[in-house]
């Protein structure tokens, strides 16, 4: 079923068809790699080429995050970092006249801990526009979809190379936001290049949904995010991104440099 409302996140992805480019989604840790410099990151991001930030509130155990990710999550959580921290950090985001649409990222546990309804309402108070579970199977999703639709929040769902198409029909079925294409199995992290089955992916994607498809999982300079935006519409770009801020004095510029850099694909 599609979904039935648009928001901010859907918008995004029109923009960006219309200049016949991918959107620019970078992956940001919350707290990383200091709590007071992540709101003047998320400013740098959308005001350097962001179109679309995913967000990442950092979580204990981390199973599908590749270890430049992992690491700046553990480094986040040792400096105190929270999910209701996050949320501070996010209201001053949506108080400033940044225009990104803020997807979060996190793990399961983190929403049952907050408990999902105060969870999505967080969301909501935040503006918000997409949730990413990567621990949380499709079969399990139900209730947060349900709590999420009704705030006009899409979540998302992932693709891996390996499904079989019945299995991409069933998520390209309820997708709704975006689909995140991995594009290869395992965790995330930087490599040469992007796979040559995107394309055969992506074909078979589309056969059951026009929604959105955004690569993600080692993509990091702009000729790779030039090749990736061939077949896709949006670009995932996270552990590159968490490389360059790793020093809090030099961690702004860089961002925005590195920001200009692959937003600027030709
Ligand atoms: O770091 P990469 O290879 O650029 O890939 C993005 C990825 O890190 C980000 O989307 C992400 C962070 N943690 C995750 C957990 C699962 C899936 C995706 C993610």
């Amino acid at each position: 079923m599609k979904a039935q409302f648009i928001n901010e996140l859907d918008q995004a992805f029109i923009n960006a068809k219309k200049r016949h480019r991918a959107a620019i989604m970078p992956f940001l840790t919350m707290g990383y790699p200091e709590e007071n410099l992540s709101l003047r990151l998320l400013q740098t991001l959308s005001d350097n080429g962001a179109d679309i930030i995913e967000v990442g509130i950092p979580y204990s155990d981390p199973l599908a995050d590749g270890p430049v990710i992992q690491a700046s999550s553990q480094a986040a959580l040792e400096r105190g970092m929270t999910p209701e921290k996050t949320f501070e950090i996010l209201t001053g985001y949506a108080d400033s006249e940044c225009t990104a649409s803020l997807v979060i990222m996190t793990y399961y546990n983190i929403l049952l801990q907050m408990g999902l309804e105060h969870f999505v309402e967080k969301c909501r108070f935040v503006g918000v526009r997409g949730v990413v579970v990567p621990d949380l199977p499709l079969e399990e999703s139900k209730t947060l979809k349900v709590l999420l639709d009704n705030a006009h929040i899409h979540l998302i769902h992932f693709v891996a190379p390996n499904l079989s198409d019945e299995r991409i029909k069933k998520i390209a079925q309820s997708a709704s936001g975006f689909i995140y294409l991995i594009s290869v199995t395992g965790v995330t992290g930087q490599r040469q290049n992007v796979p040559d089955n995107v394309a055969s992916l992506c074909a078979r994607i589309r056969q059951y949904t026009d929604t959105p498809i955004a690569l993600g999982f080692g993509i990091g300079h702009a000729e790779q995010v030039s090749q990736a935006a061939k077949n896709v519409d949006g670009v995932i770009v996270g552990s590159a991104l968490i490389k360059q801020i790793s020093e809090p004095e030099s961690a702004i510029d860089n961002a925005a440099v590195f920001l200009r850099e692959i937003s600027a694909y030709e």
